[in-house]
């Protein structure tokens, strides 16, 4: 068996009940096996893939908070501190009633190498918790940040693990979190990214990540001698990312005629209408349902459906495997380009897989989400410098990070002769840094 194979057989074996992380180790490790071939000898003696694998700390904890009923209720608090090698543990937190370690871990173990890809001095990490903020009332939401903060504490800090936002998780619940963290230490710092503008918050951050996808996107269809102007897109979700997405690509000159919720989906065939969306998923937090009261034209459906409407460009942006290979299939026969995942993970590895060989241009998360994490490291070092940059210094230095990206990931596929693979061109450029630094760091 080679060593991939062995490290593969022992994440599963010794993981149980984690499927996603052993989904997020397969599909890194699999591409990184004409690299590793290459040092097989010396990565084995010194354990490499196996540290990689392993968390160097995964905290679970208790968070009891009572509701507004004065019912006390227990969720699970999660954070799990990967790797450390380039940086101080960097990724956000999500609170859905879906999140267990599994989920947390395969967030993390993907953060190390996105980190890494954005050449910015940041580890991976990535926490949250099963609590589900949805129906809540502001101050439940308050009660359960501020009880989740008082244990989180103990293991952060702005030089040793800085969590930020992700599903569940915006501004509102980052300025509780921050607000306590601030009480329980005593210490003004930059411990969490995301922070609203008045408190030490970057402008551009809550843009960064949708913005980034397509600041990717228009990258890398221009290498493949594609102009983006024009095209036509599917966006799933309706959150951070989908809402900043579908914004910058109306910027860029495409259509967006597509969004979704967990309960259903919009058809817009006039292009999606981002002020109300944002009304709607910001202001408001109501469901999709209410679209229509903005948009007449517009079709609501219920349940999934946005991969089966004929789009040029597929942006995946809710949570993971929310692509399977039917959704594939379907894009591929309607004629699609190009899919940027603009979520974590939310292709299926046989998806992925079906999408390639049929030549469609395929940017997986790592890369192309990677523009919110580069843009809360550029917090950090507003923080740091006790400076705010304007909006328009910050979403050029966003820019130059995802075209450098871009270029860095087609550069790395055609170096291991696997050109036009971005899924291997993204997890050999992180992969290279990350391990270089290990190594000279030491057994630790
Ligand atoms: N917020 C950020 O800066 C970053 C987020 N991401 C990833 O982007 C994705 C979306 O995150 P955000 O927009 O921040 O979250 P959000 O909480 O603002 O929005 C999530 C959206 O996805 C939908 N959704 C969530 N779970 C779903 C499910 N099981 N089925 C159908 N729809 C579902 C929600 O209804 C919502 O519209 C996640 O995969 C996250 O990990 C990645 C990089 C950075
Ligand atoms: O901004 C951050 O620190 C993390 C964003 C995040 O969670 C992600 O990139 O998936």
């Amino acid at each position: 068996m080679s060593y991939v194979d062995q490290v593969i057989e022992r994440v599963v074996r010794t993981t149980p009940g984690e499927p996603e992380f052993h989904q997020a180790v397969k599909e890194v490790l699999d591409t990184l096996r004409p690299i590793i071939a290459l040092k097989e000898e010396k990565y084995k003696r010194q354990a490499i893939l196996e540290r990689l694998v392993e968390p160097e700390r995964q905290i679970k904890f208790r968070v009891p908070w009572i509701d507004d009923s004065g019912q006390v209720h227990v969720n699970t608090g999660y954070r799990v501190q990967f790797n450390s090698a380039i940086g101080p543990y960097k990724g956000g937190l999500r609170f859905h009633p879906s999140v267990n370690l599994g989920i947390i871990k395969f967030l993390g173990f993907e953060q190390i190498f996105k980190n890494s890809l954005t050449g910015l001095p940041i580890g991976g990490g990535k926490g949250g918790s099963n609590f589900n903020p949805k129906g809540k009332s502001d101050r439940e939401v308050m009660a359960f940040c501020q009880s989740y903060m008082t244990e989180l504490h103990k293991y952060i800090g702005a030089d040793a693990d800085i969590p930020a936002g992700d599903i569940g998780v915006g501004s509102r619940e980052i300025g509780y979190m921050f607000g306590q963290y601030k009480r329980i230490c005593g210490s003004y710092e930059g411990v969490l990214t995301g922070k609203g503008v008045t408190f030490g918050g970057s402008l551009a951050r809550k843009e960064a990540t949708g913005y980034g996808l397509m600041y990717l996107t228009k990258e890398l269809l221009a290498i493949n001698g594609i102009d983006i102007s024009g095209k036509i897109c599917s966006v799933s979700g309706a959150g951070n990312v989908a809402i900043y997405a579908i914004e910058k690509a109306h910027d860029l000159g495409a259509k967006v005629v597509t969004c979704s919720d967990s309960t259903g989906w919009i058809y817009d065939p006039d292009g999606i209408d981002v002020k109300a969306l944002k009304e709607i998923k910001e202001v408001r937090r109501e469901r999709l349902t209410e679209y229509k009261n903005y948009r007449p034209n517009a079709e609501y459906h219920e349940g999934k459906g946005v991969w089966s409407v004929k789009v040029d460009i597929a942006l995946p942006c809710a949570t993971q495997n929310e692509l399977h290979l039917e959704d594939a299939k379907m894009l591929v026969k309607n004629g699609v380009l190009a899919v940027c995942e603009g979520a974590n993970m939310p292709t299926t590895l046989d998806a992925t897989a079906y999408l390639q060989q049929n030549k469609v241009l395929f940017a997986p998360g790592k890369a192309a989400n990677a523009g919110g994490v580069a843009t809360s490291a550029l917090e950090m070092s507003q923080n740091s410098e006790r400076i705010s940059w304007s909006f328009e210094k910050v979403d050029s230095k966003l820019q130059n990070i995802m075209i450098g990206i871009t270029h860095n990931i087609d550069e790395a596929a055609k170096k291991y002769g696997m050109d036009g693979n971005y899924v291997a061109g993204a997890n050999i450029a992180g992969f290279n840094k990350v391990v270089n630094a290990m190594i000279c760091q030491g057994v630790c």
